[in-house]
């Protein structure tokens, strides 16, 4: 039977946060950030493999909080790349299968819920891929390269999340071929620019990347909801 795969992406330094200690591992609730992401994964399939990618200098940082928060849920740890394009071909290079299935997700992204990780893995097995995203709830305007605006139609639009999920050789394929990686934001657009059609499913709103400072305030609230973490 073949594997299923979990990168998760955390090798960036997170400089929107503005903190000192990068934003994957800030503790929100009893743990930081990215060990609440890992076991949302691990929950969905205690089978999974999941690989981890960092920043090359703070692999070590990792390996203490691990220690310091007794968390065991294996991972097989990656050093990271410039980019996020970078970090994820990395994640991809430790995987040496030839056929399964592989989630990309934002280490900091820690509320992702079991039901979307569940679709995106049965969509992708499906379709080749499955890339999360939900409407906008605000309206939104065009501005032109001369300053000028327009309104647009947001139905017309959706905002983009992970988990993306993609058949491995769909992925590797992608990733191979992509030609000036600083224009890819996210994987479904590697995908998109080898050719491949890409496949949505809906998330949730919940399901935030914690990037600027407020954000912060915003995941203490969710955990101090769901009450156990
Ligand atoms: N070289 C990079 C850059 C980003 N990421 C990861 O990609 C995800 C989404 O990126 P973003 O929110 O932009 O994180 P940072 O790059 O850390 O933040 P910033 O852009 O504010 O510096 C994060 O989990 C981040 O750690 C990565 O693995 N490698
Ligand atoms: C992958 C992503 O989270 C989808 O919304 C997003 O594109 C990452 O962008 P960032 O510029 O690295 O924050």
């Amino acid at each position: 039977m073949d594997s299923n795969y979990a990168i998760i992406v955390a090798g960036g330094s997170g400089s929107r946060m503005q903190t000192f200690l990068p934003k994957q591992f800030i503790k929100i609730g009893s743990k930081p950030v990215l060990m609440h992401t890992i076991e949302r994964f691990h929950q969905y399939s205690p089978q999974l493999h999941i690989i981890l990618v960092l920043p090359s200098q703070e692999i070590q940082t990792w390996e203490e909080l691990c220690d310091q928060y007794n968390f065991t849920i294996p991972v097989q740890t990656v050093a990271g790349g410039p980019t996020r394009f970078h970090s994820v071909q990395n994640g991809l290079s430790a995987i040496s299968a030839e056929e399964g299935l592989v989630a990309v997700h934002d280490g900091v992204r820690p509320f992702v819920s079991i039901e979307t990780i569940s679709q995106s893995f049965a969509v992708a097995k499906e379709k080749g891929c499955a890339i999360t995203m939900v409407p906008l709830k605000d309206s939104i305007r065009r501005i032109d390269p001369t300053g000028n605006n327009f309104s647009e139609d947001r139905r017309a639009f959706c905002l983009v999340q992970t988990p993306q999920t993609f058949r491995l050789s769909i992925l590797r394929q992608s990733f191979a071929q992509a030609t000036d990686s600083s224009r890819f934001t996210d994987d479904a657009s590697v995908a998109e620019a080898a050719g491949y059609a890409i496949s949505l499913i809906e998330g949730s709103y919940r399901n935030i990347k914690i990037t600027t400072p407020e954000d912060l305030i915003w995941a203490e609230a969710v955990i101090s909801m769901q009450g156990n973490n």
